[in-house]
């Protein structure tokens, strides 16, 4: 479900850099270009960075977990504009938790 949802979301994204830019939240993104996406992904940081902060002395973590989806969202919104996606990401984390061994010890202590 996580990474399925990580690879019909990057889909949409692809398709967005040719859809029209009235419509569409990301095809307005795509065609103001490469400075107002990182614009976004420099906001998104600093509201997740104030809702860490705000987590920690709450319960309720929901608004953490909102402005993080945002800035997910938003890296890949770059990626997407840079012909990247989420794969290449996972392919570069799959690659640091094989090297780091953690993937064997996880599957021996099952
Ligand atoms: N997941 C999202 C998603 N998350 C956040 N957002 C938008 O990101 C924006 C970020 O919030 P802000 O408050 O900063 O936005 P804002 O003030 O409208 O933006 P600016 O004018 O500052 O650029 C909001 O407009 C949100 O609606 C998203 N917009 C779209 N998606 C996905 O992308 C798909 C394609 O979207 P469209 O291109 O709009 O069809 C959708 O089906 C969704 O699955």
């Amino acid at each position: 479900m996580s990474t399925d949802i990580l690879t019909e979301l990057a889909k949409t994204l692809e398709q967005r850099k040719l859809a029209s830019s009235d419509s569409s939240y990301v095809a307005s993104l795509h065609a103001k270009g490469l400075n107002k996406i990182l614009e976004k992904v420099g906001e998104e940081s600093i509201e997740t960075i104030l809702a860490a902060k705000d987590a920690i002395n709450s319960d309720d973590k929901t608004h953490l977990v909102y402005e993080t989806a945002d800035l997910w969202f938003h890296t890949l919104v770059m990626l997407s504009h840079l012909d990247l996606g989420p794969e290449d990401v996972l392919n570069e984390l799959a690659r640091r938790f094989n090297l780091s061994g953690l993937e064997e010890k996880a599957s021996r202590s099952q």
